[in-house]
C-alpha cells in the first residue's frame, strides 16, 4: 500500500512560532510511512479536502471566539471527517493542538471558552482525570505531568451531557489551585477513538526550547511580560529531565503510531 497522507493545518496566521518546527521534527520521525502537506489556513485561506488519512491542526494566536472568515470551512471539514468515521471502517485521524483544540470545542458544542484572568505561559502541571489514567496516548505519564502551556483563553464548564452526546471524555485538567477561586480549565479531550486534542503543546521539546527561550529577544520578551521569577522557573523545569516528561513528548507520536497501525492494517480500497 502507498504511503499515508497527512494534512498539517497551520493555524499560526503567519505569526513566528516554535510549534511548526516541533511538529515538523515529529513528522520527520515517521517520514517512511507518512507524507505531509502544509495548509496555511488563516494566513492563506488554504484548507485540505477530505482525502487525507491524518490531520494535525496546530496552535495559533488570537481569540478562538472571533470570526475571521475561515471558521465555517474548517467546521465543515470537521463535520465531514466526523461523519466519515461514523460510516466507514477506514477512519480519519485528527489531532488538535491549543487554538485548534479550542476550535474543536466550539465545533462539538463543549463547554464555554473565555479569556483567562492572565496569560498562561510556561511549563505547567497537568492532571489526568480517571478517564485520562486509562488513555493509551497518556500511558507513559504518571497521574500528573508537566506540559508547555501558552494561551490567553480557556475551556470551562464542559458538562457530562455534552460529552455523552458525542461519546467524548475529558482526559486532563488544569492543576488544582486551592488558594484561588478560579475554575480548573480542561486541558485535553478524547473526542473519539480517532479525534484527540490538547489545550497544552504536546509538540514542545525541551532541547529546542532551552536555546530558544534562553536568548534574546525571546528571553527579554518573557521577562518583560511575565517577570524574571517566571522566566527562571520555566528554564528550571525545562532543564530538569526528571520533571520534564515532555522531553520525549510522546503524545503525538502515540497518536501517529495508532493511526499508522490502524491504517496500514487495512487494505485499500475501503468499505
Ligand atoms: N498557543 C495557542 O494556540 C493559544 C490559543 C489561543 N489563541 C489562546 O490564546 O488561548
Amino acid at each position: 500500500m502507498g504511503r499515508l497522507r497527512l494534512a498539517l493545518i497551520d493555524m499560526y496566521n503567519k505569526v513566528p512560532n516554535e510549534g511548526m518546527r516541533c511538529i515538523k521534527d515529529i513528522l520527520g520521525e515517521v517520514k517512511e510511512e507518512v507524507d505531509y502537506q502544509i495548509f496555511d489556513l488563516r494566513g492563506e485561506d488554504q484548507l485540505p479536502d477530505t482525502s487525507f488519512d491524518i490531520y494535525l491542526s496546530t496552535g495559533g494566536p488570537g481569540n478562538p471566539l472571533e470570526e475571521e472568515g475561515w471558521e465555517q470551512g474548517y467546521f465543515d471539514l470537521l463535520q465531514k471527517l466526523w461523519e466519515h468515521n461514523l460510516t466507514h471502517s477506514r477512519k480519519k485521524y485528527v489531532f488538535f493542538i491549543c487554538h485548534s483544540f479550542q476550535m474543536a470545542s466550539r465545533f462539538f458544542g463543549l463547554g464555554q471558552l473565555s479569556q483567562r484572568h492572565s496569560t498562561a505561559f510556561g511549563a505547567m502541571r497537568v492532571h489526568k482525570t480517571e478517564e485520562g489514567k486509562k488513555d493509551p496516548f497518556l500511558s507513559v505519564f504518571g497521574d500528573t505531568f508537566y506540559a508547555i502551556d501558552s494561551r490567553d483563553h480557556q475551556l470551562l464548564n464542559v458538562t457530562q451531557e455534552q460529552l455523552n452526546k458525542i461519546g467524548a471524555k475529558i482526559v486532563c485538567m488544569e492543576k488544582i489551585r486551592p488558594h484561588t477561586d478560579y475554575k480548573r480549565a480542561v486541558m485535553a479531550i478524547r473526542f473519539s477513538d480517532e479525534f484527540f486534542g490538547t489545550q497544552f503543546h504536546p509538540e514542545a521539546d525541551a532541547e529546542g526550547l532551552i536555546p530558544y527561550f534562553g536568548v534574546d529577544p525571546q528571553k527579554k520578551g518573557i521577562i518583560e511580560k511575565f517577570g524574571e521569577k517566571k522566566f527562571n522557573k520555566l528554564m528550571k523545569i525545562l532543564e530538569d529531565p526528571s520533571r520534564l516528561n515532555m522531553a520525549f513528548r510522546p503524545i503525538i507520536p502515540s497518536f501517529l503510531q495508532y493511526a499508522i497501525q490502524a491504517l496500514t492494517k487495512q487494505e485499500e480500497p475501503q468499505n
